[in-house]
C-alpha cells in the first residue's frame, strides 16, 4: 500500500497525526500539511466543523463522511460526545438519510446483497471489506422505524446501528459488516425516483423471498460461521418466521423483538420500583401488534410468571390493540403469538380499551404520531397515581406523545420514556433527563456478549438477564421523578455491565464454555476496543 493508498483507508488512515517519522517510512511526505496533531486536536476541529451544520441531516452527513475517512477519529469523537452525537449518528436522524439515501449517496459501505444475484451470494460475501467478522446487522429495509419501505436506502440502519456497536459496546469497527439485502421496494415513490440506488423492481415474495434468506444464511453460515446475525427493521410478517427458522441454528436474534422487548422490561421494572408495585399486578395495554409490541407482551409476561403468576394470569393482564381495535377471539386475522392474549367482546378502539381496562401501563408501538391523545392520557390518569407511558415509536415524526404534553395532561404524575430522544421534563422547578426506552441500550452489549464469551446462541435467558441488569443500572429509588434508564453519557459503561450479566446467562444456559464472573468481565474488558492511534 503505498502512502496515497494509505490515507484512503478509513481504518488505517490517521491523517494529520501521522508523526514525521511515519510519514517519512509511509510515503506520505507531501501529502499532508506540516503540522502533526494529536487524535485530541484532530477532534477538537471535527467537533467544530460539526456544530458548523445547523441541520441533523447535514451532521449526519458529515459524521458519515468522517466515519468513510478516518475511523478512529469519528469514534473519538463520537464517544466523547455521545448525548449529543447519538440522536444524529442514530434515531431519528438516520431515519431521514434512510428516507434521503439515494440522494446523499457519497462512498460505498457494507455489502449490498441483491435478489438478482442469488446464485453467487458466497461470492458476494467474500467480496466483504474486511475478514474477520464479529457482529453482522442486516435489514432488507421494508419496515425502516416507522418509515414503512425505503428499498436500497434501509442501509442506513446497519451502518447507524453497527457505529453504536463500536461507539458503545465497543466492538471493533473492522469486525463489523452491515448487510443490506435487496429484493426490490414496494415504495412507488422510490420505483419512480431517477436516481434511486436499488434493483429497480417490486419485492420479491413468498417462496422466492424464503429461498433468498435461506441463500443468504447459507452463505453466512459458511463464510462467516462465528459471526453475531442481527436481523433489524423487518417487516412484520418476516420478523418473527425469520427469528423461528433460524434461532436455533446459529448466532442470531431479532432487534425489534427482542432488544426492543429487553430495554422496556428494564425501563418498566425501573418505573414499578418508584412507584412503589409490583410487576404482576401492572394492568398492560399496548397500541400496536406488530413484531415490537408482541416481542415486548412476551417478556414482560415472562417477568410476571417469575413474579409469581401463572402464564394464563399474566395473559390477562395485557390488552393489545391494532388499527383494527382490541385483539379479541372473534377477530380472524391474528396470529398465534397475537392469539395468545385475545380478550373477550368486541374490538373496540384504544380509547375505549384505555377506558375499560384502567390501565397502569400503556406502551405504544404503532408508527401513529399523537395516538395518545389527551383524552386518553387524562382517562388513564383519572384511574392510576403514577401512570406509566412509553410512547416507543421511532423516528420522533411518528411519536405517539410528546413527554411535555404526557407530563402536563398528567400534572407531572407520569413515568415516561420515549422511542426517540427527547428534551428533559421541567418538574417541580428540576430538569429531569427523559429516559430513551430504545433498544441501544441493549443490542451493543448483546454482541459483546456473544463474542466475549463465545456464545453459540442467543437465548432468552440473556436477554431477561441483560433486562435486569439495565433496570438495576438505572439505580431507581422510589424518588418520585427520576429517569427510567441510566443516563446516554454511561451508555458505554452500562454496555460492559450488561455484557457481563448477560455472558453469564450464556454460560448458564450452556451456550458458552465455562467460565467465572471475573473471566468473563476480563474477556468483556478485552474485547472492547478503544478509539485511540496504537503506539
Ligand atoms: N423504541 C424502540 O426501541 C423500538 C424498537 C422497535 C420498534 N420500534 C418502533 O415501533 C413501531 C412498530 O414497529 P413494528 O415492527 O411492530 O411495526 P408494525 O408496522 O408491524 O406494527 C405497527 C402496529 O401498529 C398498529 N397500528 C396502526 N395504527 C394503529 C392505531 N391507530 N391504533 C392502534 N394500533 C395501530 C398496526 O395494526 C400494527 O399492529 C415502529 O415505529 C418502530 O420504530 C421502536
Ligand atoms: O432504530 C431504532 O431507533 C429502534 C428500533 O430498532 C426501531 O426500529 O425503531
Ligand atoms: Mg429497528
Amino acid at each position: 500500500m503505498d502512502g496515497h493508498e494509505l490515507l484512503g483507508d478509513p481504518l488505517r488512515n490517521r491523517g494529520t497525526a501521522f508523526t514525521t517519522a511515519q510519514r517519512g517510512e509511509l510515503g506520505l511526505d507531501g501529502l499532508l500539511p506540516p503540522v502533526v496533531e494529536t487524535l485530541e486536536e484532530q477532534a477538537d476541529r471535527a467537533y467544530r466543523a460539526f456544530l458548523g451544520y445547523a441541520k441533523p441531516i447535514n451532521r449526519h452527513i458529515y459524521l458519515r463522511q468522517l466515519q468513510d475517512t478516518n475511523e478512529t477519529l469519528f469514534y473519538r469523537l463520537v464517544t466523547d460526545h455521545l448525548d449529543e452525537m447519538l440522536p444524529v449518528v442514530y434515531t431519528p436522524t438516520v431515519g431521514e438519510a434512510c428516507t434521503r439515501f439515494s440522494d446523499i449517496y457519497r462512498r460505498p459501505r457494507g455489502l449490498f446483497v441483491s435478489y438478482p444475484e442469488r446464485g453467487r451470494l458466497r461470492e458476494v460475501l467474500r467480496n466483504r471489506p474486511h475478514r474477520e467478522v464479529d457482529v453482522i446487522v442486516v435489514t432488507d429495509g421494508q419496515r425502516i422505524l416507522g418509515l414503512g419501505d425505503q428499498g436500497v436506502g434501509g442501509m442506513g440502519i446497519p451502518i447507524g446501528k453497527l457505529g453504536l456497536y463500536t461507539a458503545v459496546g465497543g466492538i471493533h469497527p473492522a469486525r463489523t459488516l452491515p448487510v443490506l439485502l435487496d429484493v426490490g421496494t414496494d415504495n412507488e415513490e422510490l420505483l419512480a425516483h431517477p436516481r434511486y440506488l436499488g434493483w429497480r423492481h417490486h419485492r420479491v415474495t413468498g417462496a422466492d423471498y424464503d429461498g433468498f434468506i435461506d441463500a443468504f444464511v447459507d452463505a453466512v453460515r459458511a463464510e462467516l460461521p462465528d459471526a453475531l446475525l442481527q436481523w433489524e427493521d423487518f417487516a412484520t410478517p418476516h420478523a418473527r418466521p425469520i427469528l423461528a427458522r433460524y434461532r436455533d441454528r446459529l448466532r442470531t436474534f431479532n432487534d425489534d423483538i427482542q432488544g426492543t422487548a429487553a430495554v422496556v422490561l428494564g425501563a418498566l421494572t425501573s418505573a414499578v420500583t418508584m412507584t412503589g408495585g409490583r410487576l404482576r399486578d401492572q394492568r398492560v395495554v399496548l397500541a400496536g401488534a406488530g413484531s415490537a409490541a408482541i416481542g415486548v407482551a412476551d417478556m414482560i409476561r415472562t417477568a410476571m410468571v417469575a413474579d409469581g403468576l401463572t402464564d394464563e394470569e399474566a395473559a390477562r393482564n395485557f390488552w393489545i390493540a391494532d388499527v383494527a381495535g382490541l385483539l379479541v377471539g372473534s377477530r380472524t386475522d391474528l396470529s398465534p403469538e397475537q392469539r395468545r392474549y385475545a380478550r373477550d367482546g368486541e374490538a373496540r378502539p384504544l380509547a375505549e380499551v384505555v377506558r375499560d381496562a384502567t390501565p397502569t401501563v400503556l406502551i405504544g408501538l404503532s408508527t401513529v404520531r399523537g395516538l395518545f391523545t389527551e383524552q386518553i392520557v387524562r382517562d388513564m390518569a383519572a384511574g392510576t397515581d403514577r401512570p406509566v407511558i412509553f410512547p416507543l415509536s421511532n423516528p420522533t415524526s411518528h411519536s405517539e406523545a410528546d413527554p411535555a404534553d404526557l407530563a402536563a395532561w398528567t400534572d407531572g404524575r407520569v413515568l415516561v420514556a420515549t422511542g426517540s430522544p427527547y428534551p428533559p421534563l421541567e418538574v417541580n422547578g428540576r430538569s429531569v433527563p427523559v429516559a430513551q426506552s430504545n433498544n441501544v441500550y441493549v443490542f451493543p452489549a448483546m454482541g459483546l456478549a456473544v463474542t466475549a464469551a463465545k456464545a453459540t446462541r442467543v437465548t432468552d435467558g440473556m436477554l431477561v438477564a441483560a433486562a435486569t441488569a439495565l433496570g438495576e443500572a438505572a439505580g431507581a429509588t422510589d424518588a418520585p421523578v427520576a429517569p427510567l434508564l441510566p443516563p446516554i453519557a454511561d451508555m458505554r459503561a452500562v454496555a460492559a455491565e450488561v455484557a457481563v450479566v448477560a455472558a453469564m446467562a450464556a454460560v448458564e444456559d450452556g451456550v458458552a464454555p465455562e467460565a467465572t464472573e471475573a473471566g468473563l468481565r476480563e474477556a468483556v474488558r478485552k474485547t472492547q476496543w478503544e478509539p485511540a492511534y496504537p503506539d
